[in-house]
């Protein structure tokens, strides 16, 4: 009936306006270290019990209650029962996959990535949406806000850049899957270039799955400048735009969803002079989402389309679909290319010359 489309419209659209709810909850869940309390009682921890660990006033446990409440509905807590001394069924609060990845120290901990994704750097631009929309400047949402460009800001603010840098690594960590996944795409490599490699995450999973491949991190010279490696693992800097060091293989990991097509095709024709000594042996390895417009899972390409809205409004990058790819890596004169899904919501491609 037309009532009830108007219903239903109506909650799609609140919904939305309150989709901010649910990721403030998440991020409260992660500074006060909930899935850490949890993890670390060991067994399901009871409201009274986990508000006591977060050493919250008890005026507050409430408010906790009603923040699980919501965590757990959106699947990142679970609901069990345990006896209290008195042999009393209390509810109790377990982790869920999701918040597994909350608990810190270990290698799938994301809690940097929340922090980072959802600081007011990320988020105070928003306020200047309509002006970015009417002006006639070819801006970020992010430059139009603050007057500079986001890599400018994080290179002076160093409390930023490492706050990114973590939350890279964090990702990162998550690569060793992947890395275990598709071992045959670094067999062979004698050396291989992770270029914007930052403090060289990446390069240290690689480093360990293939000790014999010669790692490079390379990036701007003040991110790698003071940093160290060892004879298979060293710190190169410069500018990835002038060129990039030579090896077998070139890493370009979540970097190219950075930049707009002209300065992607600038970035994949250094890759392709770097590993121009290998002849048809050379590849150059990218990891970034490519959207399949065919695809029914709805969630996992709206989490690619918000993606490429955050890359738009923070650096004028792109998330890519398969053909969007397929351009730039023939504009840059590569021959032939192979997809593979990672990580979820991530693809590998390898691209040959
Ligand atoms: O190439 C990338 C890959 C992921 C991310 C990038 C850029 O920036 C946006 C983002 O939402 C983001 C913004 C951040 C952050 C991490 C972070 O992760 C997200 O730490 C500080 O601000």
């Amino acid at each position: 009936s037309e009532e009830s489309e108007l219903y239903h419209a109506q909650i799609h659209l609140y919904k939305h306006v309150y989709n901010f709810v649910s990721s403030m909850a998440l991020k409260s869940a992660m500074e006060l270290g909930i899935a850490d309390a949890i993890h670390n009682h060991g067994k399901p921890m009871t409201l009274p019990e986990l508000s006591s660990s977060l050493k919250l006033h008890p005026s507050k446990v409430n408010i906790l209650y009603r923040f699980l409440r919501l965590l757990t509905h959106n699947g990142f807590f679970a609901k069990t029962t345990v006896k209290s001394n008195e042999g009393e069924e209390e509810t109790a609060y377990v982790l869920t996959p999701s918040s597994k990845l909350l608990v810190s120290g270990k290698s799938t901990c994301l809690s940097s990535l929340v922090k980072g994704a959802l600081h007011p750097s990320s988020l105070d631009m928003w306020g200047v949406s309509k002006k970015w929309f009417h002006e006639d400047k070819e801006q970020t949402l992010f430059e139009c806000a603050t007057g500079e460009n986001y890599w400018d800001f994080l290179n002076k603010d160093s409390d930023s850049l490492s706050m990114f840098q973590d939350a890279m690594a964090a990702d990162s960590r998550l690569f060793k899957l992947a890395i275990q996944e598709n071992k045959h795409v670094f067999e062979g490599l004698e050396s291989l270039v992770d270029v914007a490699g930052g403090t060289g995450g990446v390069a240290k999973l690689i480093h360990e799955a293939f000790p014999h491949i010669k790692c490079t991190v390379f990036d701007q010279p003040q991110v790698v400048g003071n940093l160290t490696g060892n004879e298979n693992l060293n710190f190169v800097g410069g500018d990835m735009f002038k060129s990039v060091p030579s090896a077998d293989a070139v890493l370009l990991k979540w970097v190219l969803h950075d930049w707009n097509d002209e300065l992607s095709l600038k970035i994949l024709k250094n890759s392709k002079e770097a590993i121009s000594h290998k002849g048809k042996d050379g590849k150059v390895i990218i990891i970034d989402i490519s959207i399949d417009e065919n695809s029914d899972d709805r969630g996992l390409t709206e989490l690619q389309l918000e993606y490429d809205v955050v890359m738009l409004t923070m650096f004028l990058g792109k998330e890519r679909t398969k053909k969007e790819w397929e351009k730039l890596i023939y504009d840059a004169g590569f021959s032939r290319y192979k997809i593979t899904p990672i990580c979820g919501f991530k693809s590998l491609i390898e691209v040959y010359p």
